[in-house]
């Protein structure tokens, strides 16, 4: 079988990908410092005030300048998404569809180069990089196929039993009109393409907000959708703040639907926003996690700590998906403690540009000062370190040079049950670990927790039937060695969340996601 890139192929890519990746690096390297602005009604559009963005690992090294738009842009963008909408809907599924491939045709063509800047942009990792950009074209293929093949959803229905009277009946799905999408900061390119991709292609209109933190990614989607020819106003981007931006566009009179993926409290808000107002709107929020793993004695211990440690510590711990809470039999618990720890020892930490780094930084200082008192508040309540526990490159470990970024260790505590921390998403490289009598208490454990994303279990295989039938999690992963709670991919595991990690039971790139952006209409036509 030839290579193909997803998060459960990339540890061991071939090395053709890293030279082209070496080149890209040094071809977008080169063009840093550049000002990046807003795209908006068919035109690229600056805006009066930028922000002035630098690398998570090296605060000297300066990205550019991006367009902080403001609440006029806000408008401006959701009223030419509004004016364009009637034609946009009204053009053929076909036609659409094949704007959504060729989208997804110019993400490929530069993914490395798309990488490269979200490696430089995020601090990710260049496989974590590279297969963001992939799965990107992945959706915008994913969804333009799964439209096409459910026929736009338009289903005709037999004729009513009334005799005399011939009375034509249909369902028919209808897009609502302008959609927004809000993105998180972790997967910029990825979750503002892939809502985007599913809202377009039903007919709806778009307006993406990238995240503050890293508006680049974003910006990069609306290069390619721009270059695939969408008519103006179909499409339209802006970055700049949570509070003004993000804010004046899910309260704005015309928006329709909204995607929302980021924290739970944020997701909540924004639920209550779209509920309000003349009349309820749709609101698709995927939210946060507190991802699970059991591991019961019958485990292969050496698959379990491979992948833990993955999808602990992958992306510095900053994936909705991110394994935050083990619960192990007591009986192999110190032994699968010594092979995390070995493998923790041997992780690469370090600048997210080298080949060898494997944990690039968290992704700003709050998330650094977060590290730091999370720590504390572990040890203060009785938790053990039993690997990590610092933050690098001041003095207390590393060299010296990774002060110059965010950078931390992967952390194990093994922690007290009652510690607030096993229930709250810190959404950094920290994994606690409690030791468990048997798998029903593991279970309840696991269980015990407001959201419910993603969840791993290792043992017997005929304990696996057991862990679906009581996990409360909307994505499910047992004896993978490529990641324990984390590694998704479109076409592969539909992806969204139970509980509080989502708003709708419907996953990411699953049989049921495109109807989401789309309300029914029943036609009955008496001849
Ligand atoms: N379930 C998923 O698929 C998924 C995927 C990735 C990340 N996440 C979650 O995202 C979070 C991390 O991302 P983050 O820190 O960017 O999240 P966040 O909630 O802080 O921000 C997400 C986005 O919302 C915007 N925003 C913030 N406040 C807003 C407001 N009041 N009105 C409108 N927009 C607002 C931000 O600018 C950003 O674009 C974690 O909780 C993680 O679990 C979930
Ligand atoms: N799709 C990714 C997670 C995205 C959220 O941050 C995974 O499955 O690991």
């Amino acid at each position: 079988m030839s290579f193909r890139l997803t998060y459960a192929t990339m540890y061991d890519p071939p090395e053709a990908m890293h030279e082209r990746f070496e080149a890209a690096l040094a071809r977008v390297s080169a063009t840093l410092g550049a000002r990046h602005g807003l795209f908006i009604d068919g035109r690229d559009v600056d805006a009066e005030h930028s922000s002035d963005r630098r690398a998570p690992f090296d605060n000297a090294l300066h990205l550019g300048h991006f367009a902080l738009a403001d609440e006029a842009d806000a408008d401006r963008a959701m009223r030419a998404a509004q004016a364009a909408y009637p034609a946009w809907r009204a053009t053929p599924v076909a036609e659409r569809a094949r704007l959504m491939r060729r989208v997804g045709d110019l993400l490929e063509e530069r993914v490395y180069d798309i990488a490269a800047a979200l490696v430089l942009e995020v601090g990710k990792n260049r496989m974590e990089a590279l297969g963001e950009a992939q799965e990107t074209v992945d959706f915008f293929r994913h969804y333009a196929d799964d439209f096409e093949s459910h026929a736009g959803y338009h289903h005709t229905l037999p004729d009513d039993p009334i005799e005399g009277v011939v009375s034509h009946n249909a369902s028919v799905m209808r897009p609502y009109g302008v959609w927004v999408v809000i993105a998180p900061f972790n997967f910029p390119l990825a979750l503002a393409g892939g809502p985007t991709a599913a809202a377009l292609v039903t007919g709806n209109t778009v307006v993406v907000k990238g995240a503050s933190d890293t508006p680049w990614a974003a910006r990069l989607l609306a290069d390619c959708i721009r270059d695939a020819g969408l008519p103006p106003g179909v499409f339209n981007y802006l970055s700049g703040s949570s509070r003004e931006v993000g804010a004046a566009l899910a309260q704005h009179p015309l928006v329709a639907g909204l995607t929302f993926t980021g924290s739970v409290a944020v997701g909540r808000q924004l639920m209550r926003q779209m509920a309000g107002g003349a009349w309820p709107r749709p609101c698709v929020a995927e939210m946060g996690g507190k991802n699970p793993c059991i591991v019961t004695e019958h485990a292969d211990l050496d698959d379990a700590a491979a992948g833990i440690v993955r999808s602990a510590y992958g992306m510095s711990g900053q994936k909705c998906s991110a394994l935050s809470r083990l619960y192990v039999h007591e009986r192999v618990a110190d032994a699968l403690i010594q092979r995390l720890q070995q493998r923790i020892g041997a992780l690469r930490i370090g600048d997210p540009r080298e080949r060898d780094q494997w944990m690039g930084p968290v992704v700003n200082a709050t998330a650094y000062g977060h590290y730091r008192q999370y720590i504390d508040e572990l040890e203060a309540g009785g938790a053990t370190v039993l690997a990590g526990g610092r933050r690098l490159g001041e003095g207390t470990g590393g060299p010296a040079e990774l002060a110059r970024g965010f950078f931390v260790e992967p952390t194990l505590a093994e922690a007290p049950l009652g510690h607030p921390l096993w229930q709250h998403e810190m959404f950094l490289p920290i994994l606690t670990l409690h030791r468990v009598r048997d798998r029903d208490e593991a279970m309840r454990l696991a269980n015990d927790t407001s959201m419910g994303l993603t969840a791993g279990f290792y043992g017997g295989a005929d304990e696996v039937a057991w862990f679906h039938e009581h996990i409360e999690a909307g994505v499910t992963y047992a004896n993978r060695p490529q990641g324990a709670t984390t590694g998704a991919w479109p076409g592969y595991q539909p992806f969204g969340g139970w509980k509080g990690s989502g708003s709708t039971g419907k996953a990411i790139a699953s049989f049921y996601y495109l109807a989401q952006y789309l309300r029914e209409q029943s036609r009955t036509v008496v001849e």
